[in-house]
């Protein structure tokens, strides 16, 4: 354990990003707080999987963090796909083997597929801080610094709290990304990607009657043009996740509310040219649903920190979910920040923007390849991406390649290499 530190820091967001960091931040006795705009912690009741690179980011944060996810966590139920990520189907082949429609082809992984009901995690994870560390009802405005040097937080129902540094986990809209970029830097809002997914969670038993036992027991992508549906089951195998993405030219109507009500008519008129398999299952999702609009940093952040203030998870690095290792990716900067905040050579509130300078040399580039990279293989999926078309063996390529940038890692050798750079620039032999 290392020593109490002469710095304090206040996380600001109680997503992923902001949980995760703030226990391992207590773990390793580094004083935080965690003020949350929202009453309490919440996650949206839809499903995340994980991918290995975020499971050993669990575990470098808390081994806490990755027994919650073992405790909530549903794998594909049947042990023949134990390693599938997903299987990939033609969503408009009517090819079918024991009246299950036909695998175009399989992509696996050591871990294979793990999803969760984010609230369930949440839950599990949320045990893991002592309540006094976090405060509710404190959406950020603004901060200043004061005489002292001490970051001051001014909060929209007046009050202030102070912290020698600030690492914003406040998602997509960070207010913290926009106190470092400026307010009229285009990175400081998300881009509409011109792709919007409706999510519903369906009872498992009636999913098998749609689609049959396999398809809906196991993870499964529906390829179809501009379009796809994914599923995976959740809640220990009780529920299936479903998201359907759609592509579309025209442009998102209010930028400030990233979902909007729809109906399950849309839907099913939208994926009307869907085999009548699939239709089936459409049909299961309750009749008023909410349509969420894909946005992402697509114009990329200059700079992750300013100062002693700092951005970490969606705030930094928002992407599109077709690579499903956006949270992954915030688990990861929550390790890396913990590990580096750790370091028995930062002592004082002086080493603290060396550290972020670090963080940001280290987190940056591989953050960024994600957003354009999560962009990219959507479009694999929806038979568009330019050169791939629907052509499978070149989409199953692509898959493999990029998957295997994000789970082939050793994050544990990731925050050691870290550490090595922020020892050189403490010891002058790197600039800020
Ligand atoms: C449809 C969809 C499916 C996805 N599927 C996957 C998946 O399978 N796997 C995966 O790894 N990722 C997935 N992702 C991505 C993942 O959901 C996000 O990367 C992750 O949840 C972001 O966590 P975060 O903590 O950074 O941000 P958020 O979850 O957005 O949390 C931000 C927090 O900050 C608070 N906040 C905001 N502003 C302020 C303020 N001014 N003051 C105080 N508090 C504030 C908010 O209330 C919130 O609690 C998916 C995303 C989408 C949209």
């Amino acid at each position: 354990m290392s020593p109490v530190k002469d710095f304090d820091v206040a996380i600001v967001g109680g997503g992923i990003a902001g949980l995760t960091l703030a226990i391992a931040l207590n773990s390793r006795s580094i004083p935080v707080t965690l003020y949350e705009q929202a009453r309490s912690f919440g996650e949206i009741g839809a499903g995340v999987s994980f991918s290995p690179n975020a499971v050993q980011a669990m575990k470098v944060c808390h081994q806490g963090i990755y027994e919650a996810f073992e405790t909530v966590c549903t794998r594909n139920m049947w042990p023949s796909k134990e390693k599938v990520w997903f299987d990939y189907v033609d969503a408009y082949s009517d090819v079918m083997s024991n009246g299950v429609l036909d695998t175009a082809f399989t992509i696996s992984s050591n871990l294979g597929q793990n999803g969760v009901h984010r609230a369930h995690f949440l839950d599990e994870a949320v045990k893991l801080i002592p309540n006094q560390l976090a405060r509710f009802g404190k959406r950020l405005q603004n901060i200043s610094e004061d005489r002292n040097g001490r970051l001051v937080m001014h909060f929209d129902d007046g009050t202030v709290a102070e912290a020698d540094a600030i690492i914003g986990c406040d998602g997509i809209k960070s207010r913290v990304r926009q106190t470092i970029v400026g307010p009229d830097h285009p990175s400081a809002r998300p881009v509409y990607t011109h792709k919007y997914a409706f999510r519903g969670l369906i009872p498992m038993e009636d999913a098998c009657a749609a689609v049959g036992e396999e398809r809906a027991q196991n993870a499964c992508m529906y390829m179809g043009y501009d379009k796809h549906v994914l599923t995976f089951p959740v809640n220990h195998g009780k529920t299936l996740n479903l998201v359907a993405f759609r592509t579309t030219m025209e442009d998102w109507p209010d930028a400030q509310r990233l979902t909007r009500p729809g109906q399950r008519d849309e839907l099913l008129h939208e994926f009307e040219d869907y085999g009548p398999a699939i239709i089936k299952l459409l049909k299961l999702i309750g009749p008023k649903l909410d349509v969420w609009a894909i946005f992402d940093l697509g114009y990329p952040v200059p700079t992750l920190y300013k100062g002693r203030i700092c951005i970490s998870g969606d705030a930094a690095h928002a992407t599109s979910p077709h690579h499903g290792a956006g949270a992954g990716f915030c688990i990861e900067d929550s390790a890396m920040l913990a590990e580096l905040l750790a370091d028995e050579q930062v002592k004082s509130r002086h080493e603290l923007e060396a550290v972020f300078a670090t963080f940001d040399a280290e987190r940056r580039s591989r953050a960024q390849w994600l957003v354009d990279s999560s962009r990219w293989i959507g479009d694999c999926y929806e038979l568009r991406a330019e050169g791939i078309g629907n052509d499978f063996t070149k989409i199953e390529a692509e898959i493999k390649e990029r998957n295997g940038i994000i789970a082939n890692v050793n994050i544990e050798e990731m925050c050691a290499r870290a550490k090595d750079e922020l020892r050189k620039r403490l010891s002058g032999g790197r600039g800020l």
